[in-house]
């Protein structure tokens, strides 16, 4: 793994779905007619307004190779992931006749792939889409393994579906103009790779935090490459999440309720670190994970400056938030936890007493 090489990940077709590859590099637009394939005659480039000149330059390059090109700008972040944001994009795909061989391209952080790929898999009943991820934690996480969707006044990701790219294109460049918080949020999802697959990416984070929060550490490419790969693995046996794929969930149980509970203005990463700082301490109460991998969630997190704790007088609206999550089966909470570094497994029904002492430990 280099910092100059393009990288191929590859991540195989399940459930009757298409393989594809993740491109890990610089300059990867030259991809994209590629992966568009020769049956298009219409683009649609989906960009939030922090990418209105990326997303315009991208459909004006589009529309110069002689197709049909339209910019579809959404809000920012999670505002981006709603019911009333969808039925924008639909109507312009409608305005635009766009047809079933035509072709979304979904070009921001993950809360614009997430959207893309829903607008994608419900326009039609599903057309193609490719994903252009330019955070960390979408090069990671999101743009890959076709889980699409929108949030709800409910909860988070409750309407979406399992809809693939055709690739998935990380154009390293991308990550020097986000902001510090944006990139160390994605670092929660790197680490995640970390404890339930991969350690030597906490080790490389470990070795030098500091420089683990900017694109410029020595590092960068081999992390995002690192937690590609867990992702990608992950997904190719199990994209439906009917058991392992479970495992990415790590910290979400929580962490969703805590984005619910903010009204998603929380980023992501940031809620997720608080859900596997909670997660680690239920693995310790259960009996299952040992003192040194408990406490190591504390130290890496905080060291790439992640937060560890929430409010405690919200619990029981964190309780209340979690039964929506969607390991839960009937009114059986399950939670992501650890029997040891890189050995998740799932914890069913644990005793509120437990969940109670863990958040204990979280909750300020
Ligand atoms: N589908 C999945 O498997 C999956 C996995 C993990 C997370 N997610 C979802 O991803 C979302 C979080 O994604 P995120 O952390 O990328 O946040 P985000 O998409 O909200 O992006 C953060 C902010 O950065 C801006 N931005 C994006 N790229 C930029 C760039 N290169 N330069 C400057 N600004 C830029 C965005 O417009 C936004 O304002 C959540 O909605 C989460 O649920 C989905
Ligand atoms: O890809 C998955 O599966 C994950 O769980 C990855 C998570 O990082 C991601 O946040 C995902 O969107 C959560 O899925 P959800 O099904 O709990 O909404
Ligand atoms: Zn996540």
């Amino acid at each position: 793994m280099s910092n100059e090489a393009v990288t191929r990940i590859h991540v195989a077709g399940t459930a009757g779905t298409e393989p594809y590859d993740v491109l890990v590099g610089r300059q990867l637009l030259g991809e994209l007619p590629g992966l568009i394939g020769d049956k298009a005659q219409r683009i649609a480039v989906i960009h939030p307004e922090a990418l209105a000149e990326t997303g315009e330059a991208l459909r004006a390059d589009l529309a110069g190779q002689g197709y049909e090109a339209v910019a579809i700008q959404v809000p920012n972040a999670e505002e981006a992931k709603t019911a009333e944001v969808a039925a924008y994009c639909w109507k312009a795909l409608g305005q635009s006749n766009f047809t079933r061989t035509d072709v979304v391209v979904g070009v921001g952080g993950g809360a614009t792939t997430d959207l893309a790929g829903f607008v994608a898999a419900t326009w039609l009943r599903g057309v193609r889409w490719i994903a252009v991820p330019t955070t960390v934690l979408a090069m990671v996480d999101a743009a890959v393994g076709g889980k699409t969707g929108i949030n709800t006044a409910e909860g988070k990701n409750l309407v979406g579906a399992f809809h693939p790219p055709a690739g998935v294109l990380c154009d390293l460049a991308a990550l020097d103009s986000l902001p510090v918080h944006d990139y160390v949020s994605g670092l929660a999802e790197v680490i995640k790779a970390g404890f339930i697959a991969d350690p030597v990416i906490l080790d490389l984070i470990e070795s030098d935090p500091e420089a683990a929060r900017t694109p410029a550490g020595p590092h960068t490419a081999e992390l995002i490459e690192r937690s590609i790969k867990v992702k990608a693995d992950v997904v190719s046996s199990d994209l439906k999440e009917s058991g392992l794929r479970e495992i990415l969930n790590y910290g979400h149980t929580l962490g969703h309720a805590i984005e619910k509970n903010e009204r998603y203005k929380w980023r992501h990463g940031a809620a997720v670190a608080v859900g596997m700082h909670f997660a680690a301490e239920l693995g310790r109460l259960a009996g299952r994970l040992d003192d040194a991998t408990a406490d190591r969630h504390r130290t890496v997190l905080q060291a790439v400056g992640l937060p560890l704790h929430y409010r405690y007088d919200q619990w029981p609206k964190l309780v209340e938030n979690m039964k929506v999550d969607k390991k839960s089966r009937g009114n059986l909470l399950r939670f992501v936890v650890l029997d040891g570094l890189a050995r998740p497994t799932v914890l069913e029904g644990p005793d509120p007493a437990v969940l109670l002492a863990a958040y204990g430990e979280v909750g300020q």
